[in-house]
């Protein structure tokens, strides 16, 4: 029998907990259905045709997102494939979810960047792509959507470098770039890998794989794919970048793989040898030092809350990444924010909609936690350390808001409750403006489309109908400084103050030039634009 160390260790270098990045429709719900199927996890991968005739994909799961067709907030999943054990994060591609997809990166120990072939870098990559630079966990790229005619590659690799700043090694090169893809060469093995039709991508495919120099592959893709490939090869092999494992590791190179998800090809090529070189769950920031994931003593963070998952049960769940030693059903352990000793029993892990309770989790792995109402995002929990707390996470500045009441004053008590719970999920920021008699809520929001969320949970999950009055500001700043009154500053008549939750002073601006305006006039305050300075 192992003992405790030995164990934690052994789970720890079989993790790999990694999110899938991309700009909207390059993918990603369809590859990670895709790894899900290689891990065995399901049988039959719903294809995008019957996804779009109303069968949600296996990770989206919320109403809304099944009526827009778009992912609305990140779900986790876990399967095993060989013998490593895999978290996928999967996490809305639409710019007005990415607060949700900036806080998942935190749990995550890489990332996958998915880019559409023909579209190449897309806006929100470029900004997802940032957030994961500037984490500085490594960045592996797949190249979509290769059946369809694609940018060609030699292109699309200056386009990574132009665009994100980052250097490229493709791991493997497509054949067949114009609408005929046929398979990959692995450069590390010089293989070639055929795929064969399979049937839409629904299973796995089965391929041909052998040396390059071996003449069957000639005959087989023909003249003109088989001369261009090895002219591609040599040219890759003299002006590429060379391999380097610790480039790779610290995001500075970002290894490329092309593929489709839809149709399965260049799926298991690529997941193999991302599960070789992505990097297990390392050491983590924290305000006693580096912990490390091999400690036998049990410590993560709440990275994430959503209430009523499940619409069956009212119920709410914390996301909580485990960051070292061993969980087990039942444990206690200190909850830092909140200086209370608390009972772990009911966790659960995700496979979409089916929920399985947890009897034990390690490094890496995400567990839901039912709450109470007692957690918050960023909150620590740690076995037998008081002292111990992870670095906070990021709020991102909200960018539209909105007064909202509700339509019927007898539903104030469930409307409140509802804005309470979602502000606490991180999806809106709630303020109130001072001195006004009645009180009056203003909703702050990173993306627009989540007043629609907004306006859709309240109704469905609280049973109340809103009003939605939208206001022109753009920017929220907190006020810094010592005794401010901010009645006596010196603003913009079309600037507001307003107070957040905790009744911080907060500015809300309609523009830049308001910000000027009131930081030049008001030197004896500072204006920051996130409220973790607190
Ligand atoms: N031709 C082709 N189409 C693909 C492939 N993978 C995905 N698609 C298509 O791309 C569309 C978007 O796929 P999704 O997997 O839903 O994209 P997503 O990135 O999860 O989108 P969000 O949910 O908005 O974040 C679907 O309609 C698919 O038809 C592929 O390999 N080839």
């Amino acid at each position: 029998m192992p003992d405790l160390k030995e164990t934690i260790c052994n789970e720890v270098s079989r993790r790999k907990t990694f999110a899938i990045i991309s700009h909207p429709d390059a993918g990603k719900t369809t590859l990670t259905e895709k790894l899900l199927l290689y891990g065995g996890a399901i049988r039959l991968a719903g294809s995008v045709k019957s996804r779009k005739a109303n069968k949600h994909a296996v990770s989206d799961w919320m109403e809304i997102e099944k009526q827009r067709g778009i992912s609305v907030t990140s779900s986790v999943l876990q399967f095993t494939y060989n013998d490593y054990c895999i978290n996928i994060l999967d996490t809305p591609g639409h710019q007005d979810f990415s607060e949700d997809t900036y806080r998942t990166l935190v749990a995550a120990d890489s990332a996958v960047m998915l880019i559409d072939g023909a579209k190449g870098v897309e806006a929100q990559t470029i900004k997802l792509f940032h957030v994961c630079k500037m984490r500085g966990i490594p960045i592996f790229t797949f190249v979509n959507k290769m059946d369809r005619a694609s940018k060609d590659p030699f292109e699309l690799m200056e386009e990574i470098e132009n665009v994100l700043g980052i250097r490229s090694y493709p791991m493997n090169w497509p054949i067949g770039t114009e609408g005929d893809f046929k398979g990959v060469y692995n450069r590390s093995k010089a293989q070639i890998e055929l795929f064969d039709g399979g049937n839409h991508g629904q299973s796995t495919v089965s391929s041909t794989i052998g040396s390059v120099n071996d003449k069957v592959f000639a005959d087989l893709l023909g003249e003109h794919h088989y001369n261009k490939l090895c002219e591609e090869i040599e040219l890759l092999n003299l002006a590429g970048d060379e391999f380097d494992k610790k480039k790779i590791m610290s995001g500075e190179l970002t290894p490329i793989f092309f593929g489709s998800a839809m149709t399965n090809f260049g799926v298991q090529p690529f997941l193999e040898e991302f599960l070789n070189l992505a990097p297990k769950p390392g050491f983590k920031k924290s305000s006693i030092g580096d912990v490390d994931p091999e400690s036998d003593k049990l410590t993560g963070f709440i990275f994430k809350i959503q209430a009523n998952m499940n619409p069956t049960h009212r119920d709410r769940i914390a996301f909580l990444r485990i960051c070292s030693g061993k969980f087990t059903k039942g444990m206690g352990v200190y909850h830092v924010q909140s200086k209370k000793e608390i009972r772990l029993a009911q966790p659960t892990q995700f496979m979409a909609q089916e929920r399985t309770i947890v009897e034990e989790a390690y490094p890496g792995d995400i567990i839901g936690l039912f709450d109470p109402g007692i957690f918050n995002i960023g909150d620590t929990l740690s076995e037998g350390n008081s002292q111990l707390k992870f670095d906070g996470i990021p709020i991102f500045p909200a960018e539209h808001f909105a007064r909202v009441t509700a339509s019927d004053s007898m539903k104030r008590k469930q409307f409140q409750k509802g804005i309470m719970q979602l502000s606490e999920e991180g999806a809106i920021q709630t303020f109130k403006q001072i001195d006004i008699g009645i009180e009056a809520l203003i909703i702050g929001a990173v993306g627009a489309l989540q007043f629609e969320v907004l306006e859709y949970r309240l109704k469905y999950e609280y049973g109340v109908d809103i009003k939605i009055q939208h206001l022109p500001f753009k920017h929220a700043r907190w006020i810094i400084g010592e005794n401010i009154d901010p009645r006596k500053l010196n603003l913009t008549s079309s600037t507001m103050i307003v107070e957040d939750n905790e009744k911080h002073h907060v500015l809300l601006f309609e523009n830049e030039w308001s910000i000027r305006w009131a930081e030049e006039r008001n030197k004896d305050i500072s204006l920051v634009d996130i409220a973790t300075n607190f």
